[in-house]
């Protein structure tokens, strides 16, 4: 496909999305519809949706209207291009531009729009960014790196370096994790890699490695993950040794963890009830997934202030269930991939005027600056 094919193709997917098709699903329907289109064609198209995506308000401003063309429009624009070169109506081409889109927007952006924030969520997060509202959103507005988690019960960073080196997969060490690689070049060669295939590596977040290095974990320990969904966070607290038993309220969403886990080398227990008492329970609630805008940005636009409140509830529910799972003494470990403070510090401080048998031990916040995805994790000890 040409470069201005596939911008016609990003135009035609991100119209379906606008009209309420979930992104992933909307390129997946693009790409059986179109089988000519090969794994280039198709990471470019990708590409371009996410772009959109991730600016669509800014990118609607420049371009002059929230569809799929402005939306195109305004990412041409925004890289400084020449949007008559791409709009020729030539092959599979967009048609020329109409004359009222052919005139960039004139009316100054507001600042919400130049930082693609929605309005009703900005006063949430410059509270809860406070000087960091204005570079974390702007962050926001950027492709994530890709990050890959070192099985350390496989090998050393040094070693799933050399060997992803061996296969054209550049890596360098990323200090927000001793596990973490952070991909350099051809990311897309990694699920075929053979570091990959073994379980040497696994692709997680930065921030999500983080965390899980952060958590107290003795020898051996009894870990619950209680909202495990595809295991990210189970694998990597395997691999740091733990026994770990995999819930979800969602059980279908655990599908994939026995495969991981055979490729890893560990062992996870999956359960639709927990039984016993766990000398760690892990709470990965879901949340608004503000921290990780980057990578699932149609998330940005679809949530709102009711679907935000359902999910402080969920999360208040969460951590008031989590105790029957602890053994005396347990350790609770509260985490989100939100920047929110109302899902983060408050939730917290909320479970601690209910749960006054347990303390906070430590509580920390990632954002996008420093590397990985927002997330935040509080460390909870139950007193005995
Ligand atoms: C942030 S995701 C978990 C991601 C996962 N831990 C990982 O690292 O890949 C949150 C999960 O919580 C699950 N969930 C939602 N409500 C729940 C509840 N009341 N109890 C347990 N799990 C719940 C969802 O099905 C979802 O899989």
């Amino acid at each position: 496909m040409t470069p201005a094919a596939r911008l016609q193709a990003a135009i035609d997917i991100l119209e379906h999305i606008l009209n309420g098709a979930a992104a992933e699903q909307a390129l997946t329907t693009w790409a059986r519809g179109n089988r000519f289109a090969g794994s280039g064609d198709r990471a470019a198209i990708r590409d371009h949706v996410f772009d959109c995506l991730r600016c669509k308000r800014s990118f609607a401003h420049v371009g002059g209207a929230e569809t799929g063309r402005g939306l195109v429009l305004g990412l041409l624009r925004a890289r400084g291009m020449d949007p008559e070169t791409v709009f020729t109506g030539q092959g599979y081409a967009p048609s020329p531009l109409l004359p009222d889109e052919s005139l960039p927007a004139v009316s100054p952006m507001p600042d919400n729009v130049a930082l693609d924030c929605p309005d009703w969520i900005a006063p949430d997060l410059q509270v809860s960014l406070d000087d960091q509202f204005r570079p974390v959103l702007q962050a926001l507005q950027h492709r994530a790196p890709v990050f890959l988690r070192v099985n350390l019960a496989r090998g050393t960073r040094a070693t799933a370096a050399a060997r992803l080196a061996q296969e054209g997969i550049g890596t360098r060490p990323h200090p927000l994790a001793e596990t973490a690689l952070e991909v350099t070049e051809n990311a897309r060669r990694v699920r075929q890699s053979s570091a990959f295939m073994d379980g040497l590596v696994e692709l997680q977040d930065a921030a999500s490695q983080a965390v899980i290095q952060a958590l107290p974990i003795p020898d051996g320990a009894d870990v619950l993950d209680y909202c495990a969904g595809g295991g990210g966070k189970a694998l990597a607290l395997a691999a740091r040794g733990a026994q770990v038993t995999a819930h979800d309220a969602d059980p279908a969403r655990m599908k994939d963890i026995p495969a991981r886990a055979g490729r890893a080398g560990v062992t996870i227990d999956m359960t639709h009830a927990p039984q016993g008492r766990f000398d760690l329970v892990v709470l990965d609630v879901p949340c608004s997934g503000s921290g990780s805008w980057r990578r699932a940005p149609a998330g940005k636009w679809t949530m709102n202030r009711a679907m935000l409140n359902s999910l402080l509830q969920v999360q208040a529910d969460i951590l008031d269930k989590a105790p029957d799972h602890l053994r005396p003494g347990g350790v609770l470990g509260y985490m989100t991939c939100s920047l929110l403070m109302s899902e983060n510090t408050q939730q917290i401080t909320r479970f601690l005027d209910r749960e006054p048998a347990f303390r906070l031990v430590s509580q920390q916040q990632f954002t996008p600056l420093d590397g990985g995805d927002g997330f935040f994790l509080a460390v909870l000890q139950h007193c005995g």
